[in-house]
């Protein structure tokens, strides 16, 4: 229960709907018992004229009479089980939705890293299926647990005073029934996990062929890819059948333990009754409704047991990430407004889940309103500068000084909002294209939005689509081409109107006029702010003010664009490729 003892905060928030929920079960149990009592008068009613006589009439009063107060005690059990159920169930949703919370504000507060160590499939377990059942610990394992405890509190002395030792024979095969259902809860629970399993296989294997079906149509697999799902889903169906093997056990298995309780009632009852021990008739009629009312709770304190235990261990996953803390840690609430001038002193950075060293000493400076491009191979560590500028991690060695202030030291909210990061690979959400500029800036206007399209190179675009910027994008709208994908991603960081521009390969997907058109535009906007550019292109980086040229995580040239192409080096070479190609279009 360690586990769970997380959640008692919740317990604590809804509290007061909690206890009024057990004094509704408390009513409504006083009333259920009520209803055995008043068929049990009946019977004696009935039982009592026969032996006795008396006035027919009389007895049809009578019977009328208890027969309106069951209908009555019967109606309110009902009415208040009701409210019971709005109570508990009602809560625990409540529970549930703000767990959710919870955890989603804990994904969203770790750091990069955490994703990287952690499968996406793993994170959306834990949000949805962990909490659904630590949900059935907070509702139906709690209320079955009010509930059954009332019930026995109440039923099992009354049982106790109007037939003692008939209580104790009817209630001996009752624990057996508990511990059968628990057993049985638990390999329902065992094997239902193995089916979940395999339908979060089947259901994997088949959203990434939808997504694939162009290659696998391309490449004419499609029987090959049938027989792989083919297979999967019989082994889905064989694991289902396992399940309902046992499931099938579950009612009969109830049904014959509540028969030999009835059993016993009738013939140790009748027995006693013709002994005289037993004064009525009416009390083995109350005695067997007693018995069919304790099966369900007393079944159900096995499936709770089972319940709790899975309710621990999925809290126990929740925890684990909960308890998580974020390796990058803001370290001041204060305000601290930002500039732009950034320093490298010697930066060296090691990424701790391959162990891959990406920089080696890397020192640089670029001030306010100047553009450094970064030029190097693929895997020379460049996207990785631009992670260090806007703290997605931090780096292993040296210092990275912004505005001559240490980069940890400055407000993290305040140095991501002043920086405008289009990354390699643009992700556009599937919303409308303008909601997807506006997620650069939240309350910008149309003219706002226009305005950073075209300095992105993007509005005659998307005016030609119908629906304008309107246009909804992703699975069920439009697909942008790649590099109408890049400039919508520009667009977001221009409207945000940033001190600092990172630009990660941007416009490795736009033909060279579009570039040249998109690096003027950038030069005019961005006169007062800093910017770097990653780029595998001479044409991205000739402009610049500075250009650094990496190699295995090392900066091997530096210089301005006349300086490195005079310079023997990778530049040069760069350079004399790329003009060759352009003489050869
Ligand atoms: N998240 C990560 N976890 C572990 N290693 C990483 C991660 N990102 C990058 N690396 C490694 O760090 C090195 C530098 O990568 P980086 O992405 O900075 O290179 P790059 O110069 O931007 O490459 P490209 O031009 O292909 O984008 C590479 O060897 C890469 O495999």
């Amino acid at each position: 229960m360690k586990e769970l003892q997380h959640l008692n905060k919740y317990f604590k928030k809804y509290k007061w709907k909690l206890i009024l929920g057990f004094f509704i079960v408390l009513v409504a149990r006083i009333f259920a018992i009520l209803t055995p009592k008043f068929s049990g008068d009946m019977i004696n009613l009935v039982e009592n004229y026969m032996s006795k006589g008396g006035d027919l009439s009389e007895l049809k009063h009578n019977l009328l009479m208890t027969l309106l107060l069951l209908l009555g005690a019967a109606l309110l059990s009902a009415f208040f089980t009701f409210l019971m159920r709005q109570m508990f169930i009602v809560v625990s949703r409540y529970m549930e939705a703000d767990l959710k919370n919870e955890v989603y504000e804990q994904y969203q507060n770790l750091s990069l890293n955490f994703y990287k160590k952690n499968r996406t499939g793993d994170l959306m377990n834990r949000i949805s299926e962990d909490v659904s059942k630590v949900r059935m610990y907070l509702g139906p394992a709690i209320m079955y647990g009010v509930t059954t405890f009332i019930l026995f509190a109440t039923v099992i002395p009354y049982m106790f005073y109007t037939a003692p030792e008939l209580t104790l024979y009817v209630i001996i095969p009752l624990p057996i029934l508990s511990v059968a259902i628990y057993q049985l809860s638990r390999l329902i629970h065992k094997r239902s996990t193995v089916v979940q399993q395999y339908l979060s296989h089947l259901s994997t294997f088949t959203q990434e062929s939808f997504s694939g079906i162009g290659v696998i149509k391309a490449y004419g697999i499609e029987k090959q890819t049938y027989t792989n799902f083919e297979k999967l889903s019989i082994t889905s169906r064989d694991k289902n059948l396992d399940l309902v093997k046992v499931q099938a056990f579950f009612f009969p298995l109830m049904i014959a333990l509540i028969g030999v309780s009835n059993l016993l009632v009738i013939y140790i009852g009748g027995k006693k009754y013709i002994e005289g021990s037993i004064p009525d008739l009416g009390v083995i009629v109350e005695f067997l409704i007693y018995v069919n009312m304790l099966t369900w709770p007393v079944a159900s304190v096995g499936w709770i047991t089972s319940l709790v235990q899975q309710a621990e261990a999925s809290q126990k996953r929740i925890n684990e990430f909960l308890n998580e803390k974020p390796s990058i840690v803001n370290h001041t609430e204060q305000h601290t407004p930002i500039d732009g001038s950034i320093q490298f002193n010697k930066v060296s950075f090691t990424y701790e889940d391959t162990n891959i060293t990406a920089l080696k000493d890397v020192s640089f400076e670029v001030k306010k309103g100047e553009t450094l491009a970064i030029i190097g191979k693929t895997g020379s560590g460049k996207s990785t500068i631009l992670e260090l500028i806007g703290r997605l991690y931090d780096t292993t060695g040296g210092s990275i000084e912004i505005d001559g202030t240490n980069i940890t030291a400055l407000n993290l909210k305040d140095l991501r909002n002043s920086i405008g990061y289009v990354p390699q690979e643009a992700f556009l959400f599937s919303d409308s294209i303008k909601e997807n500029i506006k997620f650069g800036k939240k309350d910008a206007t149309d003219a706002e939005v226009t305005e950073a399209a075209k300095n992105a190179s993007v509005h005659d675009n998307i005016v030609d689509f119908t629906k304008g910027y309107d246009t909804v994008l992703g699975e069920r709208g439009i697909t942008l081409s790649g590099g109408q994908k890049q400039r919508v991603s520009i667009a977001r960081a221009i409207i945000k109107d940033p001190q600092i521009l990172l630009f990660d390969d941007s416009l490795s997907a736009v033909d060279t006029e579009t570039e040249e058109e998109i690096l003027e535009n950038i030069k005019r906007i961005a006169s007062d702010k800093t910017t770097i550019l990653v780029s595998h292109r001479i044409s991205s980086a000739k402009n610049a003010d500075k250009i650094i040229i990496l190699e295995e995580g090392q900066i091997i040239q530096r210089g301005t664009h006349n300086d490195l192409v005079n310079q023997e080096g990778y530049y040069q070479e760069l350079y004399r490729k790329q003009l060759e190609e352009k003489e050869m279009e």
